[in-house]
């Protein structure tokens, strides 16, 4: 279906309205639309380097434009991959590099002529393991997405499979494998060594996380059979919507941008997302593009995918909530929710797609309304400049783990309960008490980050679940939940760099499974567990209120449980 209209956004902000219209009519004055698009840095912060920086990273404005001509390019190289056998997809990547693929695949679900696809983006053993046993692997495309062709995790990827394809095929192992990434990359000159079927070049100047209308999300999108000109168009209208041609009475991505950037710098910086089942992975997606490009300087805004919906009694007053739904979809008990909740006075924006192929359009509404806040807030959107604290601790980590043949011992726990430790310096030496203490630190405006190094299944996901239901209703906080590493290349900007008000619980674990990496000393387990011990030195490093438990390696999801049940004990 094609269509003219864009998705109606509506914007009920109650008590926030007048000083929301008061930024519009800052930006009107300033002329802001017509600079932003002339990509004039100094709408966004006063120094000469900031600003040189913002300038080269803004061809996603018009990416679009570049991407329409190059469909016909895609699409014949997915038949080319269909005729030569191709069952499966795998994308490996970390971030922006992957998270398009993960929102696609879910809300188009299986499609006539498209091909099944994976996204790998952990180090977890296990994850790895189960994709490589999921899949005919002689028979599967191996797409490795790194902008910058130096991010461990898809470097490891692309090794370890490249070695399983080599068992297989020998000399012809490169046949399965596509590299997309910056032109002069490092990867480039290993995907050509490696004899890759295929290179797609990206453009230097669209950061990851605004990749979405680029090769890094269109790529996987022709292989999944969307019809990605579409997609393409629909985001071409958005884009005319918010000024590419020319004024514009109401920019959708001016007015989103503004009021989020209006309501952070009133408190209402948690952007808490509600969307039916098949849009959640939107929610990961948006999480890296607003977390990573406003978290900081001590600011930014925390959007929350998953956060349990409840009534209005529960929440405190640092929530903005953004339904996104389809106009043909009743989504009864999350509206009815959505309109009490506005009744209490929280601010709320509503959006309503056609249907899926509007996501085209969604990225660019939210690229816009991403940068348009991040000039209310006064930063820089297109750097992530504390993501690479928990790198070097991590990079430390694996030196020692070269030398040494394992990570560095840890000081004792401070409990051990049922095989269960906990690693804190909070206080308390039972379970219950360590338990009490760390969340006897939270307030207002506070929220709870459970960081699970772990390998995501269903069940765990389930517990994971509960425990923020558990707190949020006992304690009013907000709370988030990502997986280790992924969300390191996402919200973990914000974790370290936005506001002191996160709560940190890291879940980690043994591998009693792990997996050897080629050419490395170290197994994918070692390099998990020292991602979440380089992530943990980091958020101490700045100061984070942190709580680390070390399950057994049995079944984490009954580990959960059992903490889950300390937990009801500790706040009762
Ligand atoms: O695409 P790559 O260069 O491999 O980068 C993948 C990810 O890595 C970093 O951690 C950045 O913070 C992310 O914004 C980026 O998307």
């Amino acid at each position: 279906m094609t269509t003219s209209a864009i998705a109606p956004q509506t914007l009920q902000l109650g008590p926030f309205q007048p000083a929301v219209e008061a930024q519009l009519a800052r930006f009107q004055a300033q002329n802001f639309t017509a600079g932003f698009w002339q990509k004039q840095a100094d709408l966004w912060v006063a120094d000469a380097e900031g600003q040189q920086s913002i300038r080269s990273f803004m061809g996603w404005l018009r990416v679009v434009d570049e991407m329409l001509p190059a469909v016909a390019e895609i699409e014949q190289f997915v038949q080319e991959v269909k005729q030569a056998g191709f069952r499966h997809v795998v994308v490996m990547g970390m971030g922006g590099s992957s998270m398009t693929p993960i929102v696609l695949r879910q809300a188009f679900g299986t499609l006539a002529g498209g091909l099944p696809l994976s996204v790998l983006d952990t180090t977890n053993p296990g994850s790895v393991r189960e994709i490589e046993e999921a899949v005919p692997l002689a028979e599967t495309l191996f797409v490795v997405a790194s902008k910058s062709g130096t991010t461990a995790e898809p470097l490891a990827f692309g090794d370890y499979f490249y070695a399983r394809l080599k068992e297989i095929k020998g000399d012809k192992a490169g046949e399965n494998f596509v590299a997309i990434t910056d032109p002069g990359s490092q990867f480039v000159t290993q995907a050509t060594e490696q004899q890759y079927r295929r290179i797609f070049l990206n453009f230097a100047d669209v950061g990851g996380r605004f990749s979405a209308l680029s090769y890094f999300g269109l790529v996987p999108a022709a292989l999944l059979g969307i019809d990605s000109k579409t997609l393409l168009e629909r985001a071409q209208t958005m884009m005319r919507a918010c000024g590419s041609e020319g004024p514009t009475d109401h920019s959708p991505g001016l007015e989103l941008g503004a009021a989020l950037g209006v309501l952070a710098q009133q408190g209402r910086d948690k952007l808490t997302l509600v969307v039916p089942d098949n849009l959640s992975d939107f929610g990961l997606w948006l999480e890296q593009l607003v977390a990573e490009s406003t978290g900081k300087q001590g600011t930014g805004i925390l959007p929350l995918a998953g956060d349990p919906l409840s009534e209005p009694a529960v929440y405190g007053s640092d929530r903005v909530f953004v339904y996104v739904g389809y106009q043909g979809q009743p989504d009864a008990e999350n509206r009815r929710k959505v309109a009490a909740l506005q009744a209490a006075g929280h601010p709320v924006v509503t959006i309503l797609l056609h249907d899926a192929l509007d996501l085209g359009a969604e990225f660019f509404r939210w690229e816009v309304a991403t940068a348009v806040a991040s000039a209310v807030l006064g930063i820089n959107p297109f750097d992530q400049p504390n993501v690479q604290a928990a790198k070097t601790a991590t990079n430390r980590l694996m030196e020692v783990v070269e030398q040494q043949g394992q990570l560095p011992q840890t000081s004792a726990p401070a409990a051990t309960e049922n095989g269960l430790d906990y690693y804190t310096s909070t206080g308390g030496n039972s379970a219950e008490a360590v338990l009490k203490s760390f969340f006897g630190q939270a307030k207002p405006g506070d929220y709870l980050c459970v960081q699970a190094y772990l390998m995501e299944t269903p069940a765990l996901n389930a517990e994971l679940n509960e425990l923020r239901a558990f707190v949020q209703q006992r304690l009013h906080l907000a709370t988030a939940a990502g997986y280790g590493p992924r969300f390191l290349h996402s919200t973990g900007q914000y974790h370290k760099g936005g506001p002191d008000t996160g709560l940190f619980l890291q879940l980690t674990t043994d591998h009693a499974q792990d997996l050897p990496l080629p050419g490395r000393p170290y197994t994918f387990g070692t390099f998990q567990n020292a991602q979440a011990a380089g992530d943990l030195q980091a958020l101490q490093d700045y100061g984070r209120r942190t709580l680390r438990v070390h399950l057994g390696s049995g079944s984490a999801p009954a580990d959960l449980g059992q903490l889950l049940l300390v937990l009801r004990k500790a706040l009762a």
